[in-house]
């Protein structure tokens, strides 16, 4: 199981992020997140995985589960939460790229495909 989330800033712009080599997709777009260790609640592990990953600290209950993708063989669980409180700056810990999306721009992005519709129901969720 995997945790992500969608951070949305004061403008309501969605955080991306590449994934940096040598993981899968490597160079394509995501949420900032990653895997669920065992024993581990899932809102917890995002909490850890955005300080490890963008040096951003928030707690579980600025964590608003919002959507869920699943893979063909249904072994991986990708939960997505929505994000707009956390202190610090996001700044790239990792190696990867991030940048500030519109909603309305973010399907342009090359992405893994459990993101995609993952990204069209937020874009879908933040347009007027
Ligand atoms: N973090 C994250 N992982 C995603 C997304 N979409 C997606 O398919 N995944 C998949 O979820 C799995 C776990 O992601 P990860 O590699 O970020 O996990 P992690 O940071 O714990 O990795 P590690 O094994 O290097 O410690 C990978 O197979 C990755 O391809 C996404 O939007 N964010």
């Amino acid at each position: 199981m995997v945790s992500a989330a969608g951070l949305i800033d004061r403008d309501g712009r969605l955080l991306m992020c590449t994934r940096p080599a040598p993981k899968d997709w490597a160079g394509m777009w995501e949420f900032p997140g990653g895997k669920v260790e065992a024993g581990e609640r899932p809102a917890d592990a995002l909490v850890r995985e955005l300080k490890e990953e963008l040096g951003v600290e928030t707690v579980d209950t600025c964590l608003a589960p919002f959507s869920f993708s699943l893979d063909p063989n249904q072994s991986l669980i990708l939960l997505l939460f929505l994000c707009r409180k956390w202190s610090g700056t996001p700044t790239p810990q990792e190696g990867q790229k991030i940048k500030w999306v519109l909603p309305k721009d973010v399907l342009d992005l090359d992405m893994p495909p459990l993101d995609r519709p993952l990204a069209a129901q937020v874009r879908d969720y933040l347009l007027p």
